[in-house]
């Protein structure tokens, strides 16, 4: 198996005159987690959309599993795309109010020809179970869900293509803080199970840093750092993202006023 499975290289967006992704280059690798992290407006999710094949790129290449995708339409990638799949912030509107989690889950298996209707159902308990969900949610509505429990059938979703990379757009920033800490746990023990890839795009560095095992830093449309999680976040050359990590929301007060004390000391030395 080739040591990467996403590459970018150069990639360059532009929107009108805006150029929005400048010269990226990124790698993410089998079975890894590789974190996204900038504040708000930076291209993350430009980038997110370039290599799920939903969003454009001006130059540069975006070779995945050894093919090069950037300038293939997305509908002429049809089994190559089953490999990335994506799971979304918002579990309120990411699903379809009118079907049953069943339906949810077979569209993706049926629409990509993989299976017939049939046989794509007696894969919904499996799917199901990997998300820690009940047999039983299989004929209810996502109305009848919390929004942790909606992001789990979201990534059962993603899952049932048994994909290689999901991108991961802000997954857990709708949720609540606890809800935020079993839904990311359940990314890792996911990923210990399947050796599935994610490229998990986030605004909160600690969020990033719990789950990923490289961190990418993006301002300004460029990526400022990539390295190991536990080098980008704690080495102090790197003001920028120091700021990120303590401008990030926690639950714990006390955490709270050490961060609060850290970023005032920050400041008063930049
Ligand atoms: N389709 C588009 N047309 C024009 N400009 C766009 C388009 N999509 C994104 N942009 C611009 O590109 C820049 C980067 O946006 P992007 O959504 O990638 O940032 P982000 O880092 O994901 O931000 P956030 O954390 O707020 O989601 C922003 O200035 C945005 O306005």
């Amino acid at each position: 198996m080739s040591d990467v499975i996403v590459d970018c290289i150069g990639v360059n967006t532009h929107f009108g005159a805006h150029h929005v992704l400048k010269n990226i280059n990124l790698t993410v690798r089998p079975g890894e987690t590789v974190g996204l992290v900038g504040e708000s407006g930076s291209g993350k999710t430009t980038l997110g959309r370039a290599i799920l094949g939903i969003g454009p790129i001006s130059s540069g290449r975006i070779v995945f599993e050894g093919q090069d995708i950037g300038g293939v339409a997305p509908r002429d990638r049809k089994g190559r795309a089953a490999s990335i799949q994506a799971v979304f912030q918002d579990p309120y509107t990411s699903l379809n109010p009118s079907m049953t989690i069943e339906d949810i889950l077979i569209e993706p298996i049926v629409a990509r020809g993989q299976a017939a209707k049939a046989d794509a159902a007696a894969q919904v308990h499996k799917l199901l179970d990997q998300v820690a969900l009940p047999k039983d949610a299989a004929q209810r509505y996502p109305r009848e869900f919390s929004g942790g429990q909606r992001q789990r059938i979201a990534i059962a979703r993603a899952l049932a293509l048994s994909p290689h990379l999901i991108v991961c757009d802000e997954p857990v920033s709708a949720l609540d803080l606890s809800t935020q800490a079993r839904v990311l746990d359940l990314f890792v023990e996911i990923q210990e199970r399947t050796g599935v890839a994610y490229l998990f795009v986030s605004h909160d560095l600690s969020v990033v840093r719990h789950i990923s095992h490289r961190v990418a830093v993006m301002r300004g449309g460029e990526i400022v750092e990539f390295g190991e999680c536990d080098q980008v976040t704690a080495d102090p050359q790197h003001d920028y993202t120091k700021r990120l990590l303590l401008a990030a929301p926690v639950a714990d007060p006390v955490r709270q006023a050490e961060r609060r004390a850290a970023l005032r000391a920050l400041s008063r030395g930049a």
